[in-house]
């Protein structure tokens, strides 16, 4: 058996996309359409307390196309806390208008592919920043869930580390060559959802998602062992814009 690689967590994650009812927003009147927008100010102002809190870190983007209409993104302590959101979210008059189009749990996972030894990782600042961060509020947000190939021949999991080592090391090369242009979360799956990883993209060129991807495609890791699903695309929304979506 080949080593398993050993992977960090931090923050559970749920990606919660949701369409629009455009026909029942439209046939709702003034005080109701005021009303669900009140409520949904207000569920999205708990995520500032919990964020101030050190508790997780929301943000919600638009889905471009007709996957979704829009997607929030939640990272929280627990996966009781992530249900608590999607319920909260679910009682809100604002809800009534929405349909439910996909959903993905994971966590945010580092792997030690290319870490450092020594000392306990959950005590060293620079990686906690990484497994409960923040998120960054770049214009554009790029999600697709992915695996690594099980097949006879292409096979990560029978590899060995030092193959797998070598393959990430070149995989982290091409990424780091996007520092500045696109930030990357990435969320491990295995065992919560249907894929193995959920890929969380920002940029504020959102051209520079396809750059990026599209360069992946050819290093080996990828191009060999890399299985994708779909990808949902958008920007970034906040109490003003979300409210302006919705005007009539
Ligand atoms: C934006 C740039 C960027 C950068 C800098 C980056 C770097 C790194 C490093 C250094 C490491 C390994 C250590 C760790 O941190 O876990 C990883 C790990 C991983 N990555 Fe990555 N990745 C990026 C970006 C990036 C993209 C765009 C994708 C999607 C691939 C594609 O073809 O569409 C991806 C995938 C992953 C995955 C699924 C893992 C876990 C693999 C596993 O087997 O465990 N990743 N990644």
């Amino acid at each position: 058996m080949s080593d398993a690689a050993m992977t960090l967590e931090g923050w559970y994650a749920l990606h919660d996309f949701r369409s629009i009812d455009w026909t029942a927003w439209k046939a709702a009147d003034d005080e109701e359409r005021a009303v669900a927008l009140d409520e949904l100010q207000a569920f999205m102002k708990e995520w500032t307390t919990a964020e101030e809190a050190g508790q997780g870190s929301s943000t919600v983007y638009t889905v471009v196309g007709q996957k979704a209409d829009f997607v929030m993104f939640h990272l929280r302590e627990t996966l009781e806390d992530l249900k608590h959101l999607e319920n909260e979210f679910n009682k809100t008059t604002f809800a009534k208008y929405t349909t439910k189009s996909y959903s993905y749990v994971s966590v945010v996972e580092l792997s030690n592919y290319l870490g450092k030894d020594g000392g306990d990782p959950y005590q060293n600042p620079e990686i906690m920043a990484r497994l409960k961060p923040i998120l960054p509020k770049n214009r554009y947000i790029c999600f697709y869930p992915m695996n690594k190939k099980r097949d006879l021949n292409d096979n990560w999991y029978m590899l060995s580390m030092e193959e797998r080592r070598g393959m990430m090391r070149s995989h982290g090369m091409i990424g780091r060559s996007y520092a500045g242009k696109v930030k990357q979360i990435i969320t491990g799956s295995v065992g919560l959802d249907d894929w193995e990883w959920g890929v969380t993209l920002f940029s504020d060129d959102a051209l520079q998602f396809k750059k990026l991807v599209y360069e992946m495609r050819f290093d080996e890791v990828s191009a060999r062992y890399g299985e994708f699903g779909s990808f949902y695309v958008g920007s970034l929304l906040d109490e003003g814009s979300f409210e302006e979506m919705l005007k009539l």
